[in-house]
This record gives C-alpha cells, structure tokens and sequence, in this order.
C-alpha cells in the first residue's frame, strides 16, 4: 500500500483541504456535548430559558460549521481517491499495452482485467476511508479524552478499560481478516477467468452440450468465493454485538456512577451526558478504525496486485541507440532457438533460413510444429533465446520495436474484428486510405463479392469480434486490413484456413501480383496453399525438415511427402 502513496504526491494541496476541514469537523463534534452540558448545567437546571436559547442558536451553529466542514472534506477526500484511480487505471493500461506476449502470458488476461477496475476500486475506497476517517478518530479520540476528563477525571476512569477492550477488538478483526480478503481476491480473479471463457467460448460449450459442466464449474468457483466472504462476515458478526456489548456497559457505568456522584453533589447531570457522549464519540472512532482495518488488508492485496504489473519491466525493449533498417527487407534467421517461458523443449530448435524481397515463402507443419512462433519471433512479440534474426543485416534488437513492426504486416491466424464499420476495420491497415483503396484491398482479398451485396457496403457496420460475419468473410476482412498499407513483409498465419479452395487460391494469386516486391511468409497446415511458393520451410517439431521448392521437396524432404500425400490427390501434385 506504501508504495501506491508515492501516486498522492501531486494531491498534495487537494489532500491537506480535505485533512484540515476534517480536524475542522473534528473540533466541533468536540464541542457541542460541552454547550450541551452548558445548557443543562446553567440552563435547564435553573430554568434559563434565555440562556438556553442563546447557547442553542450557538449549537446551531456549530452544527451548521460541522455539516459544512464534513461536506468540504469528503468532496476532496473523494475527489483524491477519483483522481488516483484514474492515474493508476491509465499507468496499468499504458503498461499493458507496452507488455511483451511473454509478460502478458504471465498474468493471464482475466487477472489484468480485475487488477484495472476491482483492485483500484478498493485502493480508492481506502484512500477515500483514510482521508475521512484516519484523521478524523485521532482528533476524536485524544481531544475527546481531553475533554471527558477536564469534566470528570473520575468518569473518564471508564476508558481506561474500555480502549484497551476496543483494541483488542480491532487487532483481533484485522488478525483474522485480512488473509481471508487476500484469498478472496484470488478467488474472484478465478471467477472472472471461468466467466471471460464462457462467455468467449459459448459457442463451443453450447455445441458440445458442456452447459451443465461449466454451469458446475462457476457455481464452484462462486461457492468457493461465497464461503470464504461468509468467513469474514461471521467473524463481524461476531465481533460487532461484542463492541455494542462493551459500548451498552460502558454506558451503564456513566450513568450508575454519575447519579451516585451527582447524589454527592460532585458532579453536574450536564457534565455527565458531556461525558457520556465523549466516551461514545471516542468508541465510535475505535469502530471507524476498524473499519480501516477491514478495507486496508484487501486494499493493500490489491495495491500489491496493481503495483505489480505498474512495477514489472517488459522483457522486450528499445535499444537506446535504435539503428534504421537499411533495405528493403531482406531476411536472415541464423540459428534461431527459442523456449517459452518454463518450457523443458525449445518450441523453435537450430533455424536458418535467408528470404529476399519478392520470395514467396510456404511455412508448413503438423500443428504445433513452431510455424506461428516463427511470426512472432520475427515481430519480435517475444525475444530469441538463442542465435539472431537479421533484417537487412541489422539484428532486429538493435531497431526500434515500433520500427520494426511498421515494416511488417501480420494477419493472424484468428482474424480481429473491431465494432465499427467494415471501412474502419480495413482502415486500421492504413490511416489515410481512401476509399478506391480499401475497395482495392477488399477485391485482392476477395471480400469485395461479399462487401459489395451488404446494404450500406463498405459503410456496413460489423459487431464486436465480427460476430454477424462469417469465419471466412472476417478473414478475408482480415487480410484486406493486412495488405491495405505498404510494407516490406507480410506474414499470412494460417489467414486462409476459413477459405474454401475456390476463394483461397484466387486470393494467393491476387496476392503475388500486389505484394511481388515485398517477401510474403504464407504460413499454413494446407499444403495446396503453399504449394507454389518461391521456396517452402517445413517445420516438424521446432525443427527445419525441409527447404526448397515443392518439386525438390518431394525428393528430399520425408515429412513433406507425407502432408502432401495425405491431403492432395497425384493429378493435384503434378
Ligand atoms: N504462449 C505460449 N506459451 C508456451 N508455449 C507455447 C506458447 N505458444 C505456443 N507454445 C508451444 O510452442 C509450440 C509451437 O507452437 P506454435 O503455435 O508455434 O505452433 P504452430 O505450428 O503455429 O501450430 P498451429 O498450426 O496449431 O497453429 C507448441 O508446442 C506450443 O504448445
């Protein structure tokens, strides 16, 4: 939590308003029981009517100055606990986005979620608590002592039992809670895993009759976060009858011992409700206490859960003298290994291969065979643990990341769809593209049959994640987005496994006229899609099994053969 103050500093000004009208608040809670003791005193025991009134209007007054002073500080109280949230929500999100796949990959994506709008909510919520209330109890609890004892020292005796039992109250709530608000949090982040992949996955569940399963699955995970926020209630449950036990005794006491005082003519009735209501004042700020110290062990879990991903470093970073790349994009992968994270096998072994500008390069493997980690190394989403990759001789760590990338156009192998309109989407590849483009682009990726027949055409506006398109119409989206701007390289992962065999190879023939001077990695489990390739890589696990044109590799390369022959008839061969 220590570490999230450091946010504060710039509310300085904002913070020392709101601290200053509490103690102001403070103050006049203070005062009122002493002109109330004052009107019983001199005004109702003698029947001053006159002198009631006046110290009324008074107590008017100070309760006017009380309400002002509370509203004044709880507007900047929460104005800070606002305005720290918004800064640490902009600070996770600016990292998030700065995060390499690997950090990413670390947290989890449902984890982020919760820790940009749960966990700062409790951040503020505390903030706002320790504002209003932190100093607030101090001033109640000492001034109020003060003043309980300048009425009667021998009442005020009364606290020095009941403090230390309220002490211990709170000690023993914050003990007990604060590890059951740790694991809460934790279980929360699983519910919203569980909730994100349901709802992501819905189609899935639905067609495999796995409703009921992963029904069971959040109701477990519910049950589990349900049981473990009971815990905590029954613990409050439990402790505050128990403050109310102690606060009821207390004034009991008051009023046993001050009527025998009052019998003795030693004390004033005045001076014991004053008293009364001091002692009161002073537990309730032992109660506001306690109530920091439930928000602060879950707040303090979640500021370690925020400053966590403020505090983590991307592994992926700007050289501090990026170089430009020279060229006009040509490749070299010399020995290229590369482990994801924890993992006991390299999921890329021992690769080399060289391309040049205007190569039509096939990538093709079984399924987890290395062929989109390839990709991702050459965008440089994640770092090689072993040997380099060139771009026009320059090793891709020593350019600038946001360099690198604007040379390369990726179109991934599950299509992105945005809300907005189907211009928008493409647009993305290029800011400034008109619309003779984007209708160009659509026609190269063959989308333009289907755009053209839609209403509004390119106007058409598309869902969230492109859900009223097809699988084959989003990627054909997909990969007019991709090819709408001018790069060096383009990598196609798996971008026409949607396609039937009709629309996919009139897209690769449309492709090698409008990219033939760029290099072109078409990467795919297909092999009638790679088949004329310049030059065709085949991977089997992590490793190069064969290189060459189609016809050397069925000479050579065994693993080829086999995916040939197990997708293509002979007449498709030759
Ligand atoms: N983020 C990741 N973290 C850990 N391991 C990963 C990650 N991504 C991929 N792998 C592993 O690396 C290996 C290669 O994966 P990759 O996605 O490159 O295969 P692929 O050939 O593209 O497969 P597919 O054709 O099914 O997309 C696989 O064994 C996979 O389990």
């Amino acid at each position: 939590m220590m570490k999230i103050f450091k946010y504060l500093k710039k509310y300085t000004f904002l913070i020392i308003i709101a601290i200053t009208f509490v103690v102001f608040q403070g103050l006049t809670n203070l005062y009122l029981p002493d002109l109330m003791s004052d009107i019983v005193n001199s005004g109702v025991v003698r029947g001053n009517v006159d002198y009631i009134v006046n110290v009324g209007l008074k107590m008017l007054l100070v309760t006017l100055l009380n309400v002002a002073a509370a509203i004044i500080s709880t507007y900047f109280a929460a104005k800070v606990a606002m305005l720290l949230g918004k800064d640490l929500r902009s600070m996770v999100f600016t990292r998030v986005m700065n995060f390499s796949l690997h950090e990413i990959d670390k947290f989890g994506t449902s984890t982020l979620i919760t820790r940009n709008t749960n966990d700062i909510t409790q951040i503020q919520t505390v903030i706002f608590m320790i504002l209003r209330l932190v100093s607030l109890a101090p001033v109640i609890s000492i001034g109020g002592t003060i003043m309980a004892v300048s009425k009667s020292p021998k009442l005020s005796t009364v606290l020095l039992v009941a403090i230390p039992v309220m002490s211990l109250a709170v000690y023993l709530i914050a003990k007990y809670t604060m590890p059951l608000f740790r694991s809460m949090q934790k279980k929360l982040d699983t519910l919203n895993r569980i909730l994100r992949e349901n709802l992501t996955g819905v189609r899935v569940i639905r067609a495999f009759a796995k409703t009921k399963y992963e029904k069971k699955r959040f109701e477990n995970a519910n049950e589990d976060l349900t049981q473990t926020a009971l815990k905590v209630n029954r613990i409050f449950a439990l402790v505050f009858p128990l403050i109310m036990l102690i606060m009821n005794f207390t004034i009991i006491f008051l009023i046993w011992y001050g009527a025998v005082e009052v019998d003795k003519s030693a004390l004033q009735v005045g001076d014991i409700m004053a008293v009364m209501q001091y002692v009161l004042q002073i537990m309730f700020s032992f109660i506001m206490i306690s109530m920091i110290f439930i928000f602060l062990p879950r707040a303090s879990a979640s500021a370690e859960r925020v400053y966590e991903v403020i505090n983590s470093k991307t592994s992926i970073k700007d050289p501090e003298k990026p170089m430009k790349p020279l060229g006009n994009g040509k490749i070299e992968f010399k020995n290229v290994t590369f482990y994801y994270e924890q993992a006991k096998e390299p999921a890329l072994k021992d690769i080399s291969f060289e391309s040049k500008p205007g190569e039509f390069i096939g990538i093709i493997g079984s399924s987890g065979s290395g062929k989109s980690t390839l990709a991702n190394l050459l965008l440089r989403f994640y770092d090689v643990t072993d040997g380099e990759i060139l771009i026009d001789g320059v090793d891709i760590r020593k350019l600038s990341q946001k360099e690198l990338r604007e040379m390369i156009s990726l179109v991934p192998s599950r299509p992105v769809i945005f809300s907005g309109t189907i211009e928008e989407n493409v647009r993305i590849g290029k800011k400034d593209a008109t619309e003779e483009e984007i209708v160009e682009a659509l026609k190269i990726a063959q989308a333009w049959e289907f755009v053209s027949k839609l209403p509004e055409g390119i106007k058409t506006h598309v869902s969230q994640g492109g859900t009223n398109l097809s699988g084959g119409q989003k990627q054909r989206l997909a990969i007019a987005r991709g090819i709408i701007g001018r790069k060096n390289i383009y990598i196609f992962d798996d971008s026409f496994s949607a396609l039937d065999f009709k629309t996919d190879s009139k897209v690769r023939m449309a492709l090698r006229e409008k990219l033939k001077n760029s290099t072109v990695f078409v990467i795919s489990l297909r092999a009638a899609t790679i088949m004329n390739s310049d030059k065709i890589i085949v991977l089997d696990k992590g490793q190069i099994v064969g290189l060459g044109t189609h016809k050397q590799l069925m000479k050579t390369s065994e693993v080829y053969r086999e995916i040939v022959f197990s997708q293509l008839s002979k007449e498709e061969i030759a």
